[in-house]
């Protein structure tokens, strides 16, 4: 009986988690979007932009939002590390895809590697959120521009969206993680982990 009402008593007052991958081609600007994301919605400083480097391994920044736990999980997009990232699908709600929307000589391979994320049966479902980085440059295309030169086909039943946003100014950073919370808690991926997690659980009690 304690059992059950504690289960209730999580269910009703625990904090929703919700794993975030930040993927996209290397250089554009994932980490100093995570960075920027930690001085915005928690405690933390956040490391300045130019105290970044490339990363290899994996940036891990927690944060809360109104009544929702955030971890975001950032990875390296050097060609060399891409092959990382699908270890990480299965157990992510969502994904912000980020761009370096003031280099379109890169949008080939950044249309490329998302399309591969995209086709992975593991990403099945989970909301997606283009962010065309670097807003704060005079050369930066738009939302829009960007939506255009991707010409993503096969996106069918996903959530998606594109955001302008600058990691440096914080342009468009709260508009983007007020939808991708939205998004997530009424998600049919989000059912999905919470279901397989719950199964987890009754199966190593
Ligand atoms: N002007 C401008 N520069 C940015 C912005 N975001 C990132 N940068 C710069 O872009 C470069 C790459 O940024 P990172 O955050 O390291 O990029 P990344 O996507 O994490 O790169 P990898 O870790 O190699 O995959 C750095 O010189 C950043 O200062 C932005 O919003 N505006
Ligand atoms: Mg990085």
């Amino acid at each position: 009986m304690f059992s059950l009402f504690y289960g209730l008593w999580k269910y009703i007052f625990s904090k929703t988690e919700f794993h975030v991958l930040i993927l996209g081609i290397d250089k554009a600007g994932k980490t100093t979007l995570l960075e920027k994301l930690k001085a915005q919605y928690s405690k933390l400083e956040g490391l300045p932009p130019d105290r970044i480097v490339p990363t290899v391994g994996l940036n891990i920044g927690r944060v809360e939002v109104s009544n929702t736990k955030l971890v975001f999980w950032d990875l390296g997009g050097q060609p060399g590390l891409r092959s990382i990232w699908e270890k990480y699908y299965e157990e992510a709600h969502a994904v912000i895809y980020v761009v370096d929307a003031a280099c379109p000589s890169r949008f080939e391979d950044s249309k490329s590697a998302l399309e591969k994320v995209l086709r992975h049966e593991d990403m099945q479902g989970a909301p997606l959120l283009i962010l065309a980085n670097k807003q704060d440059l005079a050369d930066a295309v738009s939302a829009e521009e960007l939506g255009q030169y991707l010409d993503l086909k096969k996106l069918d039943e996903r959530v998606f969206t594109f955001e302008a946003v600058s990691a440096y100014d914080g342009t468009g950073i709260k508009e983007s993680i007020d939808w991708l919370v939205e998004v997530m808690e009424r998600s049919k991926r989000t059912e999905m982990l919470r279901i397989r997690a719950g199964s987890m659980n009754s199966g190593s009690a």
